[in-house]
């Protein structure tokens, strides 16, 4: 059986997932989990090497359950890489990790969002890189490493991004796969290429970065070593694969004009696929960013909530400890209890509002010191209200962005959801309910691991192009209408969410 292996480097951890290229169905899967540190408030840290090593893992345990299965490992036609963006990853000249990755969620680089901002000119750096300076992506990051810990910085040669330093641990080759290049503000997302303008404005040596390859054609192939390590076939192709984000939408088929994506992962987003680099000039700085797809010849608008599913999982782990504890001895999901919880109390929680910016905001507010809380707290209210609160805030969050993204002029025909958050019928009806929309689920359960694949299927020629890829394995398995009946409920409590953070922010927002 010919097949195809998914690699998603997300937050949480990794996954392998193997694929039929025929009409790809899920064959095999492993999923490895591995830390986040914060050293500092708002400081958020992975190793590379804890990637790498969960990487393997996955890798084998989903190549070993795919050969019970009868899919050979080398009958793996093409691998794909999906990941996490904006994570600087620094190497030196013997390509050694110099120290650990400065991931997304990180809000360290205010500062250096600024400097960027006035050495380059707000407009001029829209103009060259089609977004602002924001501390969740990459450039600032590297700025600060280089005004912090300038013994480091004098030592590192390359600046890969989390799925990038895999590739090269997985085939030898340093590359920057174009959709999440985008993500570093040092791109021309216009053109595709590294922007010198910004680069020297910046004063950054160009020779840290690497190569931009596409995303949907070989980048490399596996090693004598890795095939060693995992039973992989030496020579398999290795295709460029894409942002977490752009892979999410290649594996729900979210590849053409009029399809948009909600995710509800650590992070949340809302992405528009766009044929054009345009670009949201509604207000002073663009709230939403603008990406290369991992389509070639395609963008996608987006808004993102910092702290989605990372609300919920800070619930989980602070509020939720019986359900933890049940876990352990039964194997029941908590979020699954929580959620059966919330469910018995209606829309708006009686008054409770839940601002979800447990690591900052992204959209609407661009804001690194944002911080979260519960507003409208009564001696009624208990633990159900907390956590249908903590679901609904993050559906509030996830609607400014997609108000955002319909202020554009982007027709918007329909709204698909993933990321793990989407797994829970009762979030997704509230998020339906809160958008106004109908969200459509497919069959893309393994998320940005399937899109991955699919970039590895057209690399390796089993399918033409992206779309054909998506036409082929891509369908339509739920639909969540929205409960229009609960829509006055939702808009009284968004207009108090909505007001919210502007009053507050004087005492929210503050350096950490
Ligand atoms: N059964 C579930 N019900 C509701 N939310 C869930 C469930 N399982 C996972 N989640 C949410 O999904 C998040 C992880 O989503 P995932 O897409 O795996 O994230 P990432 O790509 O960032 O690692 C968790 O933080 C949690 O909030
Ligand atoms: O920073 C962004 C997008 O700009 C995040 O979406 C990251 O790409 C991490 O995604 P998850 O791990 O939450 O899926």
């Amino acid at each position: 059986m010919q097949t195809l292996l998914g690699i998603d480097l997300g937050t949480t951890g990794v996954k392998a997932a193997l694929f039929a290229v025929e009409d790809g169905h899920v064959i095999a899967d492993a999923f490895f989990e591995y830390p986040l540190f914060h050293p500092h408030p708002g400081w958020a840290e992975q190793n590379p090497s804890d990637w790498w090593e969960a990487t393997i893992s996955a890798i084998r345990l989903c190549l070993k359950e795919g050969a019970s299965k009868g899919a050979a490992a080398e009958d793996v036609r093409g691998l794909g890489l999906s990941g996490q963006m904006h994570g600087v990853v620094l190497l030196d000249s013997n390509q050694h990790v110099l120290r650990p990755c400065i991931i997304w969620a990180d809000q360290r680089s205010d500062a250096q969002c600024r400097w960027i901002t006035e050495k380059v000119g707000a407009s001029n750096l829209i103009q060259y890189v089609s977004n602002p300076a924001l501390t969740g992506f990459s450039a600032p990051k590297l700025l600060w490493v280089r005004d912090n810990e300038p013994e480091i910085f004098a030592q590192a040669r390359t600046m890969l991004l989390p799925k990038d330093y895999i590739r090269y641990r997985l085939t030898g080759v340093l590359a920057m796969e174009i959709s999440d290049a985008a993500g570093t503000c040092l791109l021309d997302v216009k053109h595709g290429n590294w922007s010198q303008e910004v680069l020297a404005a910046l004063e950054l040596n160009p020779s840290l970065l690497p190569p931009v390859v596409p995303a949907d054609a070989a980048s490399g192939s596996i090693t004598a070593e890795v095939a060693g390590l995992t039973g992989l076939r030496a020579g398999t192709p290795v295709a460029g694969g894409g942002a977490d984000n752009a892979c999410g939408a290649v594996g729900n088929g979210v590849v053409e004009p009029g399809l948009a994506l909600v995710s509800v992962g650590t992070s949340g987003i809302v992405l528009a696929h766009s044929n054009s680099p345009q670009v949201d000039t509604s207000g002073p700085v663009p709230r939403v960013h603008t990406f290369n797809h991992a389509v070639p010849d395609a963008w996608y608008l987006m808004g993102v909530t910092q702290g989605a599913g990372l609300s919920f999982r800070w619930l989980r782990d602070n509020i939720g400890l019986p359900e933890r504890a049940l876990e352990r001895w039964t194997g029941i999901d908590p979020y699954e209890l929580l959620a059966k919880e919330a469910e018995s109390i209606p829309a708006g929680s009686e008054g409770l509002i839940f601002l979800p910016y447990l690591q900052g905001e992204r959209t609407p507010h661009l804001d690194a010191y944002a911080r979260g809380g519960w507003i409208g707290l009564t001696a009624s209210h208990d633990r159900r209200h907390l956590v249908r609160s903590v679901l609904e805030g993050v559906a509030f969050s996830l609607k400014d962005c997609y108000a955002i993204i319909q202020e554009q002029g982007l027709q918007l025909n329909q709204v698909r959801a993933t990321g793990g958050g989407a797994k829970s019928p009762l979030w997704r009806q509230i998020i339906a309910d809160v958008l106004g929309v109908e969200l459509v689920v497919t069959n893309a359960s393994e998320g940005p691991a399937f899109g991955a694949a699919l970039l590895a299927g057209v690399a390796g020629g089993a399918y033409s192009t992206v779309q054909e890829a998506c036409a082929r394995t891509v369908q339509v398995v739920q639909r969540t209408a929205p409960d229009t009946a609960l829509a006055p409920a939702y808009e009284q409590a968004y207009e108090v969410y909505k007001a919210l953070y502007p009053a507050l922010k004087p005492i929210i927002s503050r350096p950490l």
